[in-house]
């Protein structure tokens, strides 16, 4: 009776409205007026993003542009956000491969498309709707990792952090070539880049516009695996990979994703809060009452 009742107030829909945090970072009292710049995106063609949800709740996401070593048209960006709105909705799934076609990952925004939104109020416009999508990304209830291969540059290497792992094969590389293009970041990879690998290595990748390899990469953080060139080729390695780390039932995956992005997000109390609230979502759910009748052990 008394777990119903907890379990009640869990469900609460103020709950909920915490718990299912996709909000947009940026809407109109910013001063974002998403419509407007989707319509000039639309007029910027070519490629596209694939999304495949597999039976198994991993999800496979392509960068496809090969022409132009995946690089993202307006039209990708629109549809990059339709990916994510689609998989913030399925509730069956754990995990996300993002990569890009024909072996390389992507080099960042299609540089005949930017020319076209060379105003600075464009240029922030874009780089709101690119933020809102990737901060989606990054907050799904998924364990994403991008698998990178080839070319990781400019907004691509931003893309590759907004995802949890980033996996390189052996003759990959990232970076942030942005000074380069007289720009810095802005899909928020500089934010993400020191989250992920502290100031000051940050600032030597940003300040140089440095290749990093996967071998430097896994040294400072930025990489968590460098896939070694198996015979069923990198995308069967990731999803390996990934099926270790989304075993069991959807629900407490997708717990365990929360309270992590949850976490990395906000200050400590407020993060212990709300890991107390995801915790009230599988306490005594099917998951937990299993292993506690069967007696788990962990000693294997
Ligand atoms: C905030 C993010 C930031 C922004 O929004 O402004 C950016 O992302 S800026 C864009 C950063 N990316 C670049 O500057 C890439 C420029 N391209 C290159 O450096 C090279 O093309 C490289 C290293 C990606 C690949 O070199 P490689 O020798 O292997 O091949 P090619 O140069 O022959 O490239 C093949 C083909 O692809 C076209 N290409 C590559 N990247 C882009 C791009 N970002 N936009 C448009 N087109 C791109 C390249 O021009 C070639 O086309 P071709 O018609 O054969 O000349």
């Amino acid at each position: 009776m008394a777990l119903s009742i907890w379990r009640c107030m869990l469900n609460s829909s103020a709950a909920r409205c915490h718990l299912h945090r996709s909000l947009s970072l940026y809407n109109s009292s910013h001063g974002f007026k998403e419509e407007e710049i989707k319509n000039k995106l639309a007029l910027l063609t070519g490629g596209s993003v694939a999304l495949i949800k597999r039976e198994n709740g991993i999800a496979e996401l392509c960068i496809d542009n090969p022409a132009r070593m995946n690089a993202f048209t307006g039209t990708m960006m629109i549809e990059l956000s339709e990916c994510v709105s689609d998989l913030e909705n399925w509730q069956e799934g754990k995990g996300l491969i993002v990569y890009g076609a024909e072996n390389t990952f992507c080099s960042g925004s299609d540089l005949n498309a930017v020319k076209a939104v060379t105003n600075p109020q464009d240029g922030v416009m874009m780089c709101m709707f690119i933020q809102n999508t990737l901060t989606k990304l990054q907050r799904l209830p998924l364990i994403s990792v991008a698998l990178v291969q080839g070319k990781a540059l400019g907004g691509g290497a931003e893309l590759c952090t907004a995802c949890d792992f980033r996996l390189m094969t052996e003759d990959s590389e990232i970076r942030f070539v942005h000074k380069h293009m007289g720009l810095v970041p802005g899909w928020g990879g500089a934010t993400r880049l020191i989250q992920l690998i502290g100031s000051r290595h940050a600032l030597k990748l940003l300040s140089s516009a440095l290749r990093v390899h996967p071998k430097y990469a896994l040294n400072i953080g930025l990489a968590d695996e460098i896939l070694s060139s198996g015979t069923d080729g990198p995308l069967a390695e990731a999803q390996k990979w990934i099926a270790s780390y989304t075993k069991g039932a959807a629900d407490v995956n997708r717990a365990v994703k929360k309270v992590v992005a949850s976490g990395r997000e906000k200050l400590f109390e407020d993060s212990l809060r709300t890991e107390k609230e995801i915790f009230g979502t599988v306490w005594g759910g099917p998951a937990n009452m299993q292993a506690l009748s069967k007696g788990t052990k962990h000693n294997e």
